[in-house]
């Protein structure tokens, strides 16, 4: 099993924002995790991707516990993600937004960290070259030296994504990918996140409020509500399951009152 999310859970100063949650994702599935605003998925992914430690619970990237890493460890061993509020540096170019993500194989000598010695040219050369080759395939290459802001809502989102793809991950963390889009730009995303399945084979969670995009791709989905799971199966079970539909229409009701 490539991820394996046992039994964690997480406190911030007495609200107990995930309780008990488990997955597994395993190579090209995809999982979805749906539930109401402060149902705990952000806080699953920042658990996961090492944002926060969990208060209990394990977590498992093939088979090495990565539980108690700190983030940029995790990013190193695959664990790429993107965020609900896209988070792109202004007045750095789309490409460059991209190389900030890239970590050098072989280190500079200090000489190297100041000159432009052949080794540290050779590994900014192929770092630039894996960006566009990242942002071709998010079909972003027409625009690498364009500033983020003047791209379409849609384009920031796939920016972010081949910002993640740069980790060369294993497992691709996508929170609220969907939000913001239009539903031309909704169609377009999930065709890219079920293509960057297929092709690199990774295990792909998605938070998701846009059903339509959730339902449609995910082989499972985990509903969370309060911090619990109240339910998980495929598209279908969750959507006839009697505690997921009695979440969803309280919720509704509450934005109705
Ligand atoms: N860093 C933090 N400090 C304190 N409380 C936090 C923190 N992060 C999350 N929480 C709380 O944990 C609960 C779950 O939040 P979380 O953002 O994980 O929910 P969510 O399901 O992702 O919500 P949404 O759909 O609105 O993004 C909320 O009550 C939130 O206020």
């Amino acid at each position: 099993m490539l991820l394996q999310v046992s039994n964690i859970s997480k406190n911030f100063g007495g609200v107990q924002a995930t309780k008990d949650f488990s997955v597994t994702v395993d190579k090209g599935e995809i999982v979805g995790i749906i539930g109401p605003n402060g149902a705990g998925k952000t806080t699953i992914f920042n658990v996961i991707s090492g944002v926060y430690t969990a208060d209990e619970g394990s977590i498992l990237l093939s088979g090495q516990n990565v539980t108690k890493l700190p983030q940029h460890e995790i990013t190193k061993l695959g664990i790429g993600r993107t965020f609900q509020n896209i988070r792109l540096f202004k007045g750095l170019s789309i490409i460059e937004n991209v190389m900030c993500a890239f970590d050098p194989q072989s280190k500079y000598s200090f000489i190297g960290s100041i000159i432009p010695t052949p080794k540290r040219k050779a590994e900014e050369k192929r770092g630039k070259e894996l960006c566009e080759h990242y942002l071709e395939i998010v079909g972003l290459k027409d625009y690498i030296n364009e500033a983020p802001e003047n791209l379409a809502y849609g384009y920031q989102r796939r920016l972010e994504i081949a910002r993640a793809l740069m980790c060369n991950p294993k497992v691709l963390l996508l929170d609220e990918p969907a939000a913001g889009l239009n539903p031309t730009e909704v169609g377009e995303l999930t065709e890219l996140i079920l293509k960057l399945s297929k092709d690199f084979g990774f295990a792909t969670m998605l938070i998701e409020h846009r059903l339509e995009l959730v339902m449609g791709i995910s082989h499972k989905i985990v509903v969370q509500n309060f911090g619990k799971t109240i339910g998980v199966g495929t598209p279908k079970e969750v959507q006839n399951n009697p505690a997921v539909i009695e979440a969803y229409l309280g919720a509704e009701e509450e934005d109705n009152a």
